[in-house]
């Protein structure tokens, strides 16, 4: 269990709801505001979608509230911490223990095996996989038989549920996915989102997933547009259909 030392706790924030709250973030690079006063929680168990157009702001939304980035204005508080208080090993920790992350580019090691691409997470923390946990993990995303191969012998589908197993097993309390099934073909991608699904319907855990595609968008509870660095919308209980009328009007 992590001991938050650092940062401030919001009264009230062990027991909390909430996983993640954004509060009146800005992020500035020079002249362009990519973040305008964004304001949104995200509740434990959750899983919502992030849409809008190109340059909208999604990734920098999703880098600020993972706390890849600090904001340069308002504030983030992660499972209550307020990430922008903290320092940048504390942040990278905090990251580390607390985050999980999957990528359109899976981003795994090449030179390391699926089981240690999967618990690598944990092995730069100094801690090892329960047994249990990893075989559990591992049993989700279908790899049980792969564990040995490397990535290049391994499809998209199958590289990205391994880096999605890597992102789980830490239990992190949220996972941050970026266009994860960008890169998959539709049953592969609709197996991913499952896995996501699944994962917080089972763990619990609060997912955050940045997508162009509402048919990806309409697994989530709910989805948020984004526009010009502003959260300008949200639809609950989508449809793909529903997503699709709404962005075509952004
Ligand atoms: N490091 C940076 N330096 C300067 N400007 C940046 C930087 N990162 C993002 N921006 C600008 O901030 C705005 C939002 O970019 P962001 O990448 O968050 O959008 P996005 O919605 O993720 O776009 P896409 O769907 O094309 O990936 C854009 O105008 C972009 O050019």
């Amino acid at each position: 269990m992590t001991t938050m030392t650092a940062g401030t706790t919001t009264a009230g924030a062990a027991g909390s709801q909430v996983a993640v709250a954004l509060e009146s973030v800005t992020k500035t690079y020079g002249p362009v505001r990519a973040l305008n006063g964004v304001s949104r929680t995200f509740r434990r168990g959750t899983f919502t979608a992030v849409m809008g157009p190109s340059g909208s702001g999604k990734s920098t939304f999703l880098h600020c509230a993972s706390g890849l980035d600090r904001p340069s204005g308002g504030v983030v508080r992660l499972g209550g911490v307020d990430i922008g208080r903290l320092s940048e090993t504390k942040r990278t920790k905090l990251r580390r223990e607390r985050i999980g992350f999957v990528f359109q580019a899976f981003n795994l090691i090449p030179s390391m095996d699926v089981e240690q691409n999967i618990t690598l997470p944990l092995r730069l923390g100094g801690a090892e996989a329960e047994p249990a946990w990893l075989d559990e993990v591992v049993r989700r995303v279908g790899l049980a038989d792969r564990l040995r191969h490397r990535p290049s012998e391994l499809s998209g589908g199958q590289q990205q549920r391994a880096a999605l197993a890597r992102a789980l097993i830490t239990r992190p309390e949220v996972v941050f996915a970026d266009e994860p099934t960008g890169a998959l073909d539709p049953r592969t991608a609709r197996d991913m989102l499952r896995m996501l699904r699944e994962a917080a319907d089972l763990t619990g855990q609060t997912i955050v997933l940045v997508t162009h595609d509402p048919v990806a968008a309409a697994w989530a509870d709910s989805v948020v547009f984004l526009s010009r660095g502003r959260i300008v919308d949200e639809l609950t209980a989508p449809s793909a259909a529903a997503v699709m009328d709404r962005w075509e009007t952004l």
